[in-house]
Order: structure tokens, then sequence, then C-alpha cells
């Protein structure tokens, strides 16, 4: 469960002030974050995983107040409980897929048996893939082990930014499936970021920045 309230941000260097809307998003259920570029959805996106602390209001994930932690226990806290898929990939270029997915286990704190792994990597299409090095994957592949990274710790909250807007139809649709099928199966919310609006007709629940 996440809720926001009364959002607000400004980077340093500006004098433009960021309000969000109040979001409230119950267990297993998913948002769609639509906007144009620049309106602030990344900004948006990286208050609600924590990685930037808002001026005002509060971001509530279950019952912690995130914005309210010291920089190491949010570090902590988003390691456990949030997974992120970023438009630029996270994976260590000369490791392999395997070991990436071990390194991100590691920095969680969690646990999950190589059988867990391999059906992850098999439901994500990239079981043949698992002791190649990330630098030998195609795009495809790489997106596919940035969503097995967002949720291989089975985060509760799971944020994707702009997870489709390079991709063709046909993958896009794959993608979006993967997401949702992954939050439900660690029963997170999915939070999606985008201004694709062909993924507008796969959520019940958007707003619009
Ligand atoms: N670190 C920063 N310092 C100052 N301004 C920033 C910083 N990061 C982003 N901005 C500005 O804040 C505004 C919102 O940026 P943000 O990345 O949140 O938008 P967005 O809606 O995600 O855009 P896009 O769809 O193009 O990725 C932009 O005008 C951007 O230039």
């Amino acid at each position: 469960m996440i809720r926001t309230e009364n959002l607000t941000f400004q980077y340093q260097s500006t004098s433009k002030e960021f309000k969000f809307p109040d979001i409230n998003i119950d267990q297993n259920n998913d948002l769609l974050i639509l906007g144009k570029s620049g309106i602030g959805k990344t900004t948006f996106l990286h208050l609600l995983a924590g990685l930037l602390k808002p001026q005002n209001g509060k971001v509530i994930i279950d019952n912690t107040e995130t914005q309210l932690l010291s920089n190491a226990k949010l570090d902590k806290f988003r390691g456990q409980n949030i997974g992120l898929v970023f438009q630029k990939k996270h994976a260590i270029q000369s490791l392999t897929v395997y070991k990436n997915l071990q390194a991100r286990l590691f920095f969680s704190g969690s646990k999950s048996s190589d059988s867990d792994i391999d059906s992850l990597l098999d439901q994500l299409d990239i079981l043949a893939q698992k002791h190649q090095k990330v630098n030998e994957l195609s795009e495809g592949q790489l997106q596919r082990l940035s969503i097995a990274m967002a949720v291989i710790h089975k985060p509760k909250i799971l944020l994707a930014d702009e997870p489709t807007s390079s991709l063709d139809d046909e993958t896009c649709k794959i993608v979006i499936d993967l997401l949702k099928t992954q939050a439900k199966r660690t029963e997170a919310n999915l939070i999606v970021i985008t201004h694709d609006q062909r993924i507008k007709s796969f959520f019940q629940n958007q707003i619009t920045l």
C-alpha cells in the first residue's frame, strides 16, 4: 500500500516548485501516471522511491512515512521494499545475469533459492541467458533482466519509469504484461509513469500530471 499527501518538491538550482496530486493505492492495485515530457513524472517517481526527499508532504508505504527516515534507513527500506525499473539499465555489464541477480539479492538483504531464480528467468524468457554476461544481451533481453532485478527480492512497490517508450507495439504489450504478472506474483503495487499513450488501455487506475 502506498499513499502520498500534499507532496511538493523544488530542485535546488531552480525556482519552479512541483506540486503533486495525492495518490492512494491499496494492496494489489496498479496505477498509471501519465504526463507530457518535462512535467515532473520522473521527479514524482523519485519521491515515491525515496531517491528525492520532498520539501513538504508525506510518502507513506505500508505504515512507514519514508520522508521521515534517515538516509541510511531510507536506503535499507528502499532496498527491501521497492523495485525500480529505470530507463537506464542498472545491471553490472561484466557480470552474468545470474551474478547480477545474486548481487541484487545481497544488497536487499533477501534470499531466493536457485530454483526461484530459474523460475523467474524462465517466466521472463531469459533462462537460456542465465550465465551470459550482461554486455552480451540484446536490448529486449536487457529490458527483461531489468524487470527480473526489480522483482527478485519481492518488493512491496514496483515502480517503472517509461518502460515502453522505445518499444514496438508488440514488445510494449509483452513488457506491460510481464510487469503486471510480476507485481501480482509478489503482491506488489505496480506504478508506471509514462508519456506513452499506448498503454492507457492496460490500466484501470490512471492520473495525469
Ligand atoms: N536535477 C535537476 N536539477 C534541476 N532541474 C531538474 C533536475 N532534474 C529534472 N529537472 C527539471 O525538472 C523538470 C521535470 O523533470 P522530470 O524528469 O521529472 O520530467 P518528466 O516528466 O519525467 O520528463 P520526461 O518525460 O521528458 O522524462 C524538467 O524541466 C527538468 O529539466
